[in-house]
């Protein structure tokens, strides 16, 4: 499917895209790396010092001046391989503009771990439906993976799943290094609904750990979420799956737990009395399942799922229930 010189292009410009970035450049296969991110301030700043200003500034990335532009056009015209990291709610911002012809004959990659809001798609069925992109040439990247870590070079495993597996080995030989190794799935709806909710998961758990409860009952919150979380994407798309596998738990475990977690650190604000609006302001950075939960919300009404920790997570952000007492509502629901 692709010639010998790989073309890829990645959309975004915030801590994902430069870690995608990093990956891309520190990998050893002959590619070319166009860039598109909406700040021109970053982008002239990355053309002279080969740094992201904004988002992992201590790492040197390897890229070619004229390859970085706010012109999404120009990034994506020459690419064979889109790759996808804008958040969700910026998504149709971002490739305003953009055309199905502008995608024609290309592989896209989903690097993005969030619901389009008001369309309440997956990347995925956003992009087919959309871009009349098939779905085998569509690829989703998930996985427990910080864009910090990656900064960091810490070993760290990424999932690649699509329908065309070639197509996913391919972009794994494209993006796996020392430090990032990679799994190959064909659960593209599997992967990228668990990646949504596990947003939502690591809020409730912020929000939990915010209005003081321990860690003990955070693991039974998080003993919950996984069962929650296969409740849903079987009831969405039920196929032969292994909840237990890193896309799914993984992807869980680190956001719930890690320091570098956005949605839970953002939940934790929220827990402690910020607005959502200050939250996000003083955080810089985006927390995907604030925005994931009223879509989840929304999709729920159809598929009726038992969700008593996402039905939490949307009353205090979108109903305005007071964190504590639905906390504790919660905790009298799970076991
Ligand atoms: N950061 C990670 O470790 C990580 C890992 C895996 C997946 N992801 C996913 O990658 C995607 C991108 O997240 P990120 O972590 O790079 O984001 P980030 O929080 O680091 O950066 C925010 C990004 O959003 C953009 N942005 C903010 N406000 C905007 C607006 N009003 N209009 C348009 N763009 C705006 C910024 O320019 C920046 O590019 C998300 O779907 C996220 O879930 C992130
Ligand atoms: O943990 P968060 O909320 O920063 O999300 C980032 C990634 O999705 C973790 O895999």
């Amino acid at each position: 499917m692709v010639e010998q010189q790989h073309k890829v292009a990645v959309i975004g410009g915030g801590s994902w895209a430069t870690a995608i970035v990093k990956m891309l450049s520190d990998n050893i296969a002959e590619k070319e790396i166009f860039w598109w991110m909406r700040d021109a301030d970053s982008v002239c700043h990355i053309a002279k010092y080969k740094r992201n200003p904004k988002y992992l500034s201590a790492v040197e990335l390897k890229v070619t001046a004229d390859h970085v532009s706010t012109q999404i056009k120009e990034i994506i015209a020459p690419a064979q391989l889109v790759v996808l990291c804008v958040p969700a709610a910026f998504l149709k911002d971002a490739l305003q503009g953009i055309n199905p012809e502008d995608f024609k004959g290309k592989k896209i990659i989903s690097a993005i771990k969030g619901i389009v809001p008001d369309e309440n798609q997956i990347i995925g069925d956003y992009i087919h439906q959309t871009f009349q992109v098939p779905l085998s040439d569509i690829v989703v990247i998930s996985g427990p993976c910080h864009a910090e870590e990656v900064a960091l070079e810490k070993l760290s495993y990424l999932t690649i799943a699509s329908q065309d597996h070639k197509l996913a080995c391919c972009f794994s030989g494209l993006i796996n290094t020392r430090y990032i190794k990679t799994n190959i799935s064909d659960d593209i709806y599997g992967t990228e609904y668990g990646a949504v909710l596990k947003n939502i998961y690591a809020i409730a758990g912020g929000i939990c750990h915010g209005v003081g409860f321990g860690d003990n009952f955070q693991a039974v919150l998080i003993s919950n979420a996984i069962r929650e979380m296969s409740r849903f994407v079987d009831a969405i798309h039920p196929i032969s799956r292994d909840i237990n596998e890193s896309a799914y738990l993984g992807d869980l475990l680190v956001t719930a737990y890690s320091q570098f977690s956005r949605n839970r650190t953002f939940g934790a604000m929220i827990g402690k009395g910020y607005t959502a609006k200050s939250a996000q302001l003083e955080m810089n950075m985006i927390a995907e399942g604030y925005y994931a939960v009223n879509c989840i919300h929304q999709i729920n009404k159809i598929y009726k799922v038992n969700m008593p920790i996402a039905r939490a997570v949307y009353a205090v952000l979108y109903e305005k229930h007071a964190p504590r007492i639905e906390m504790k509502l919660l905790a009298e629901e799970i076991s």
